[in-house]
């Protein structure tokens, strides 16, 4: 686990005039679970485009553990990107090259809930174990950070409460640093440690707000609905980004 601090002066498309994120500093410390909430097309993806090393055309800098390097990576995206010719073990052998790979992927197979279904082809999977895989194959090749791009996105409620309750119990046996993208306050109640407001053109934070709801209280719907109508009271622009 790493710190990271991104700072981006200046980020502007090619095609387009404004800058998409500008005087933009974020820091993220080790093994801290931290959302991103923000107004569709604010740059969330681009900043985690640049944070992957995906996008090099922006003035700023990544310090990792105070140093200039490109941090490990972790990505999940929307669509889970498996080969569907490919079992759903086999999709996660892909990315792991060392000898404890076997036990390695067995353990994440269990916490997930998906050791019955290690032979299965990916194509034969539902989005919600789709999802699953894919935060496996992240978590698996032991990254500095993990990108989360709305993973939870179009699963019907019960299937997100469930995969997002698995991702918890990973993440808390094996704690990574993670940035998570999403547009549900509610969600973003319930994973992160802290939260953090995004406005548009460019993209800028608005507040950084700790969530008080001990981790063992997070299940408890009326902790979290109370948590989050005091946070758009007291916040107005919070609202407007949802
Ligand atoms: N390759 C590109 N060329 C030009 N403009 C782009 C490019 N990629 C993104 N943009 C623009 O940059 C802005 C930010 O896009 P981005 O995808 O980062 O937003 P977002 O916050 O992730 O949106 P959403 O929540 O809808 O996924 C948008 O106005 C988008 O049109």
């Amino acid at each position: 686990m790493v710190d990271i601090h991104v700072t981006i002066n200046n980020k502007t498309f090619a095609t387009v005039k404004a800058p998409t994120i500008a005087d933009f500093k974020l820091s993220l410390n080790s093994g801290e679970f931290v959302c991103l909430v923000g107004a569709s097309g604010c740059g969330k993806t681009t900043l985690l485009n640049i944070i992957a090393d995906l996008d090099h055309d922006y003035d700023g800098d990544i310090l990792v553990d105070k140093q200039h390097k490109i941090p490990k990576i972790g990505y999940i995206f929307q669509n889970p990107r498996l080969l569907p010719w490919r079992t759903v073990r086999e999709n996660i052998e892909l990315v792991l090259e060392d000898q404890h790979a076997a036990s390695t992927i067995d353990a994440l197979l269990e916490t997930m809930q998906l050791t019955q279904h290690q032979h299965v082809y990916a194509d034969r999977l539902s989005l919600g174990m789709s999802r699953r895989v894919s935060i496996i194959r992240a978590f698996a090749i032991n990254p500095d950070i993990l990108l989360m791009d709305e993973p939870f996105v179009s699963l019907d409620p019960p299937t997100a409460r469930q995969v997002r309750a698995l991702l918890l119990q990973l993440w808390q046996h094996r704690p990574h640093t993670v940035l998570f993208v999403t547009h549900d306050l509610r969600e973003a109640i319930i994973l992160a440690d802290k939260l953090i407001f995004l406005s548009a053109t460019p993209m800028q934070i608005i507040s950084e707000i700790s969530v008080p709801i001990p981790r063992h209280e997070r299940h408890n719907e009326q902790a979290v609905e109370t948590f989050r109508q005091q946070l758009l009271n007291d916040h107005p622009k919070i609202s407007q980004l949802l």
